[in-house]
């Protein structure tokens, strides 16, 4: 069985290369780092190691690499002859990486009448379906419906902590015990695979936003305000009184939304908020503000983790969300010149002002009622802090 999957970073290797191992397949990693790609070849195999008081290592095995700008028609041989493909690059490589898919699906269309799933395993609502919607881009009119028939474009979700790494081996990782890979079932064309690990779903939406809504959310606060904070790990911001109370207090309000929602048990709602809290205080992994404050204009999109959260609070409640105001305020705050985004951001602060800036990168309505709860946050949150 031969999986080929892009993206041999973080997530990649730290958790969907490791299950598709132990589901025995052969794994193809597709990326543009030379160095990992060269290294995945010459060792073919890494290690995966489990970040607990008593750490286990998974000796991930069956492993191969192709780099995608060197060889590109290598990636298409690949994709003709895969079982499966799935994706950890992040939700903006997603449109950079279609057109190589579309071409791999359509070499496949010539000698195999099999279908194929592609799963994109991105933090972010839909992965795959806009994967589909950019690859069908690159599709004549007359091959639409022989890929909307063969090729499975099942969205799902993913949630491991895999944080930076720095392991004098370039490809060892250090994870989590903890993970959850939920797809959609119904996407799915041809036969389901087998994977441990995997639970199939017929509606993804109440997992995702579940995830992405608790997990997500809850990171942004050690992030954003820790780093605000002057904290540069999610550990040290997380034992900070202060980032303690906003952190339950957004996941109250994202979890108020989603209980209304959804119809999900308080109680069990509760638990898994608590269980998240614990894994962001896992004292064996350390993860820093700035992986996981990356791309702050990508999470105050409309869809992501905090706006979309706020809207389905002040819906839902009537209320304003007080916490995720506060959180929002402070990706505002974000300053980071390594990360491309922050330092946009920053710009247009810079030329726009704030209330502008959030009201375009949320893409909310000009008159909507969050807007002025944030720069009240904003505003205390200066005040505080001089
Ligand atoms: N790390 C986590 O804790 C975690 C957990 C759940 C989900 N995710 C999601 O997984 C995705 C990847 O995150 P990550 O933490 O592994 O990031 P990462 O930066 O470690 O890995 C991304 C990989 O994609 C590669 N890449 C970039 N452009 C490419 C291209 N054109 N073709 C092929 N490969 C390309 C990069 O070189 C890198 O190796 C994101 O959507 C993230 O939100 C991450
Ligand atoms: O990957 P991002 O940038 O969308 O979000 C950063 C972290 O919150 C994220 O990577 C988490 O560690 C992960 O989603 C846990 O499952």
């Amino acid at each position: 069985m031969l999986a080929v999957h892009f993206g041999a970073g973080n997530i990649g290797r730290g958790f969907i290369g490791s299950l598709l191992y132990q589901a025995n397949y052969h794994t193809i990693f597709v990326d543009v780092n030379d160095e990992v790609i060269q290294k995945l070849n010459e060792k073919q195999q890494y290690n995966v190691r489990l970040a607990a008081e008593t750490s286990k290592t998974l000796t991930v095995k069956n492993v191969s690499g192709i780099n995608s700008i060197s060889n590109p028609n290598k990636v298409i041989q690949a994709i003709v002859e895969a079982d499966i493909v799935t994706t950890a690059v992040g939700p903006n490589i997603l449109p950079v990486i279609s057109e190589l898919v579309a071409e791999g699906l359509r070499e496949r269309l010539k000698s195999s009448k099999k279908p194929l799933n592609i799963i994109a395993c991105e933090n972010m609502i839909g992965g795959s379906s806009l994967l589909k919607e950019k690859v069908m881009e690159h599709v004549t009119k007359e091959e639409f419906i022989t890929f909307d028939t063969m090729f499975g474009f099942p969205n799902a979700a993913v949630d491991r902590i895999v944080p930076n790494q720095s392991h004098h081996d370039l490809l060892e990782v250090s994870v989590e015990p903890y993970y959850e890979w939920v797809v959609e079932e119904t996407a799915i064309k041809g036969e389901k695979p087998s994977i441990e690990g995997i639970t199939y779903v017929s509606d993804l939406t109440p997992y995702i936003e579940r995830k992405l809504f608790t997990v997500n959310t809850g990171h942004t606060v050690p992030a954003y305000v820790g780093r605000y904070l002057g904290y540069t790990t999610i550990n040290d911001a997380m034992n900070d009184k202060t980032v303690q109370e906003i952190i339950r207090g957004a996941l109250t309000e994202s979890g108020e939304a989603l209980i209304q929602a959804y119809q999900f048990d308080r109680e069990k709602h509760q638990a898994y908020v608590d269980k998240i809290i614990e894994r962001f205080m896992n004292p064996y992994i350390s993860d820093e503000v700035t992986r996981v404050g990356r791309g702050p204009i990508r999470k105050l999109g409309p869809q992501d983790r905090l706006i979309r959260p706020a809207t389905m609070y002040m819906d839902v409640t009537g209320k304003a969300p007080r916490y995720l105001a506060k959180t929002i305020a402070a990706v505002l705050e974000y300053h980071n010149e390594t990360d491309e985004e922050a330092v946009k951001l920053q710009q247009m602060i810079t030329n726009k002002g704030y209330e502008k800036t959030v009201q375009l990168v949320s893409e909310l309505d000009v008159d909507h009622r969050l807007i002025p709860v944030v720069m009240k946050q904003l505003e205390e949150m200066k005040a505080l802090t001089g």
